[in-house]
C-alpha cells in the first residue's frame, strides 16, 4: 500500500489498445505488468492480453507484487433486455471477485459510438431518452445488488462518446440512483476532455467516488480533434491521452482534494496513446514520479 487509503495502479491500455488491439500488439503481457511494477505500481486492471484463468493470471501478478483493481464491464441496458447484461455481469463479477477486486468498473454502450471510427465525438454522441434513463438507472441499482452479493461494488464509468459524458449527465444519474447501490468512477482525462470542471464534479461526488483514473489531455490535440470533428479512435490515435504530468491538467489540487477526502482505494494511471509513439515504460515512470512529487505518495 502506498498511503494508508490509497493505492496506485497502472492500466494495460498503455502498452495494448484494448478498443485497437492493433496499437501495441507487439507488447507482450509478461512485458506490460513487468515494466508496470517495475515503474513503481502495485496494481493492475485488466487488458486483453492476460490470461483468463483466475488462478494462472494470480500467480503472474503475485511475482510481481501486483494486485487487480478492477476491470471494464460493458453494459446494454438501454438496448437489450436485462437479462443479457446480468447474464455477462455475472461472469465479470465472479472472475473480478476471484481475482480479490472490490470494484467493478460499469459503463453503458447502448449507443455508444466510442468503438466507432468515423463518428464524430463530439456530435455523434448518444442522448438518452426518457425511457432509456429509466432502464440504465434501474438496470444499474440490479447490478448494484448483484454486486453486492460478493460485497463489491459498481463504479460508473462516464465516457466521451456515451450517453453519460456531460456534468449535467453524470448529475441525472447521481440523482436518479440509490448511493448504496451506484457508486461513480472519477476520469480527470474524460472529464477534461468533455469540457467539464473535474474538481467539482470530485467535490460534489466525493462520497460516491469509489474508483480514479488519472489521465491528462493534450490541450492542442484535444483542440484539433473538436476542430476537424475526429472520432473517439481518432483521437485516441492522435495522442489526446496522456499521462499525468503530461498535459494541461493541474494534478495537485485534484490530489490534495483525494488525500483530504474520505477517499480509499485506486488511483489507476490509465492513458491510452500508441505505444509506438509514447513508450509505455518511460509514460508509466514519468506519472509514477508526477505523482510523487506533487503528493509525497
Ligand atoms: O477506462 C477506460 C477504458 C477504455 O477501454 C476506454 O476507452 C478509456 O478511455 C477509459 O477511460
Ligand atoms: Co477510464
Amino acid at each position: 500500500m502506498i498511503s494508508n487509503k490509497i493505492q496506485l495502479g497502472c492500466a494495460p491500455i498503455a502498452w495494448t489498445n484494448d478498443d485497437m488491439p492493433e496499437l501495441g500488439s507487439e507488447n507482450t503481457f509478461e512485458q506490460c505488468i513487468s515494466e508496470m511494477a517495475l515503474a513503481g505500481y502495485t496494481g493492475t486492471e485488466i487488458g486483453n492480453k492476460y490470461p483468463k484463468n483466475p488462478k494462472v493470471l494470480k500467480e503472474y501478478l503475485e511475482l510481481r507484487n501486483l494486485k487487480v483493481a478492477s476491470a471494464w464491464f460493458s453494459a446494454f441496458l438501454t438496448t437489450k433486455p436485462f437479462e443479457e447484461t446480468k447474464k455477462e455481469f455475472i461472469k465479470h463479477r465472479d472472475f473480478l471477485h476471484a481475482m480479490g477486486a472490490k470494484v467493478i468498473v460499469v459503463a453503458e454502450q447502448g449507443h455508444s459510438i466510442q468503438g466507432k471510427i468515423k463518428e464524430p465525438v463530439f456530435e455523434n454522441k448518444p442522448y438518452f431518452t426518457e425511457q432509456e434513463w429509466d432502464k440504465l438507472t434501474k438496470g444499474l441499482e440490479s447490478l448494484g445488488e448483484l454486486a453486492h452479493e460478493k460485497g463489491m461494488e459498481i463504479v460508473y464509468h462516464h465516457h466521451m462518446g456515451t450517453g453519460v459524458q456531460t456534468t449535467e449527465e453524470i448529475d441525472r444519474l447521481m440523482q436518479n440512483t440509490d448511493p448504496d447501490k451506484v457508486k461513480l468512477l472519477f476520469d480527470t482525462g474524460h472529464l477534461v476532455f468533455s469540457g467539464e470542471d473535474p474538481m467539482e464534479i470530485f467535490n460534489k461526488y466525493q462520497s460516491r467516488i469509489q474508483h480514479i483514473h488519472f489521465k491528462d489531455i493534450r490541450e492542442k490535440v484535444a483542440k484539433e480533434v473538436k476542430g476537424k470533428k475526429d472520432s473517439f479512435l481518432t483521437a485516441v490515435k492522435k495522442g489526446t491521452f496522456t499521462v499525468p504530468g503530461d498535459g494541461m491538467i493541474d494534478f495537485k489540487p485534484i490530489m490534495e482534494a483525494i488525500l483530504k477526502s474520505e477517499y480509499e482505494g485506486w488511483i489507476i494511471v490509465e492513458a491510452e496513446q500508441d505505444p509506438a509513439k509514447a513508450n509505455p515504460y518511460k509514460y508509466a515512470l514519468k506519472a509514477r514520479k508526477y505523482i510523487k512529487e506533487i503528493s509525497g505518495i
